[in-house]
């Protein structure tokens, strides 16, 4: 069954654990980004403030073609105790009807919860199924640490399966 990893990283952390998911899963990578507006990228804190008052960044969602995967995942970092809006507008942008999705976050400390929350919220809304999901500390831990708990979680993922 094919499988992609869809992530939006700002200073790669969430990008070397979906490095980590995808090795183990033997799946696609996609990165998201985010679109200038008027000649430059909105910051992350101008974002998140948009955010809360409803306003979503866009990104280029037209690039990466959801439609022939079956199993997708999708994470992205924690901002301002909130899902990072990028991934809020990819998943806005698109149909998720009959997807399976497993969504994951990185954080530096707190807000991991609340994220995946929206995140599944937004998914179910538009028709994915969320089988499962995880919310990942990334303080003080390397690159290579980080992918390989992406290794790791995948494997979890794959035991569950197997079980049923
Ligand atoms: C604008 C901004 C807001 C953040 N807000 C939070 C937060 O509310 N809670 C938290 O634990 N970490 C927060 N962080 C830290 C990131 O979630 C964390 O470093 C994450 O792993 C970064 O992922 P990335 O390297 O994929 O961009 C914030 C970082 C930035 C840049």
């Amino acid at each position: 069954m094919a499988k992609l990893v869809i992530f939006y990283s700002r200073s790669g952390r969430t990008k070397a654990l979906a490095s980590g998911i995808a090795q183990e899963m033997g799946a696609k990578t996609e990165e998201i980004r985010v679109k200038k507006v008027k000649n430059r990228l909105p910051g992350a804190m101008a974002m998140t403030g948009a955010a809360k008052k409803g306003k979503l960044p866009p990104v280029y969602h037209e690039s990466i073609a959801i439609e022939q995967f079956s199993e997708i995942f999708i994470g992205g970092p924690v901002w301002g105790g909130s899902a990072a809006p990028p991934v809020l507008s990819f998943i806005q942008d698109k149909d998720w009807k009959g997807k399976k999705v497993y969504t994951f976050v990185t954080c530096a400390l707190f807000g991991g919860k609340n994220a995946l929350r929206q995140m599944k919220k937004a998914l179910e809304e538009r028709g994915a199924s969320v089988l499962d999901e995880k919310d990942f500390r990334s303080l003080f831990k390397s690159k290579e640490h980080l992918k390989s708990e992406g290794i790791q979680w995948a494997k979890e993922l794959s035991r569950k399966v197997n079980n049923h």
